[in-house]
């Protein structure tokens, strides 16, 4: 269990995802937690109604106040504004986790004015079910202490990478958008499921299996996915076929360059925010 008072500066999908995990793993309370955003009480009341957190947006200072661990979860665009408006209820005593793309600690340190302990993670949606992969580092003013403290939080919700700060960019073009890569392809895995005449909820069944299926042997088997993916290929057999066609369109090719510019894009949000920032 972890001890003490958690406030989430900004509760949207990913707020949401994390603190569903935690709850579920119960290393934390309802009580524990509390909830604040811009100004959506809707949204508040809603998270208070589905998981017995504390949302009272009339007591938003207080809690942000009194929580020993503030969770920063709005949209890198906003942080500037957000942290503007709460840095004055912030102190060095609270550690301060990041789950926001781009924004580095020493960017969120000087938005804060002082030198609280900052951890930067970059977790996933897959938090909801207990299987996010999240990157974690230490910013300037964080100690092995922080670093454990976020390993409860974010190992509650999933698998944890502790790492240095230069490759968060890269964890975020990578695992903190990945879901969103799978979910393509099983839409498009569904689209091709339709057109050879397959039923949307048997193409989704077999879709599903499959690729639980092949998680779980590149799992279990430790084999490499090329070895695995060279199992399944008989010579001048259906797979074969599918992959010339898969070759044909650069799959690989698009992938790779997915993740090289979702990581650009990681370090432009970063510089966007720090523009902001010399312009206060
Ligand atoms: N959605 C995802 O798959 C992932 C998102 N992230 C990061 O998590 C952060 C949040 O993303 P989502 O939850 O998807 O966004 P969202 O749009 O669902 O939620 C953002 C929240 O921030 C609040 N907010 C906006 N301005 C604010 C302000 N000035 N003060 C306080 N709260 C404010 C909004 O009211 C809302 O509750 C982003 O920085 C994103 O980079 C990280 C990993 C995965
Ligand atoms: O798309 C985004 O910017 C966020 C960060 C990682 C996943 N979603």
């Amino acid at each position: 269990m972890l001890e003490g008072r958690i406030c989430f500066v900004g509760a949207g999908a990913m707020a949401e995802a994390i603190l569903c995990g935690m709850l579920n793993h119960k290393i934390v309370k309802p009580g524990q937690i509390s909830v604040t955003n811009r100004d959506d009480r809707f949204r508040l009341d809603e998270l208070v109604y589905n998981f017995g957190v504390v949302g009272d947006s009339s007591q938003k200072y207080r809690s942000i106040q009194e929580a020993d661990i503030l969770i920063l979860a709005m949209k890198p665009k906003d942080i500037s504004t957000a942290l503007e408006e709460i840095r004055a209820y912030t102190s060095q005593e609270q550690l301060v986790i990041s789950v926001i793309a781009g924004i580095s600690t020493k960017q969120i340190s000087e938005f804060l004015g002082h030198q609280a302990p900052v951890i930067r993670t970059m977790p996933n949606t897959s938090a909801i079910v207990g299987l996010s992969g999240t990157g974690v580092c230490a910013g300037e003013f964080a100690k092995a202490e922080h670093i454990q403290v976020a390993r409860e939080i974010f190992e509650a919700i999933g698998l944890v990478i502790v790492t240095d700060e230069e490759k968060l960019d890269a964890i975020t073009g990578l695992s903190g958008s990945g879901p969103a890569y799978v979910y393509y392809l099983v839409e498009a895995m569904l689209e091709g499921g339709k057109a050879v005449g397959l039923s949307e909820q048997e193409a989704k069944d077999l879709i599903l299996q499959t690729v639980i299926g092949a998680a779980n042997m590149l799992i279990e088997t430790n084999e490499s996915p090329a070895y695995l993916r060279e199992k399944v290929t008989s010579p001048n057999g259906t797979t074969q076929a599918g992959l010339d066609v898969l070759k044909q369109y650069q799959f690989q090719e698009a992938v790779k360059q997915c993740v090289v510019r979702a990581t650009e894009r990681s370090k432009e949000l970063g510089a966007q925010s720090s523009v902001t920032l010399k312009k206060q």
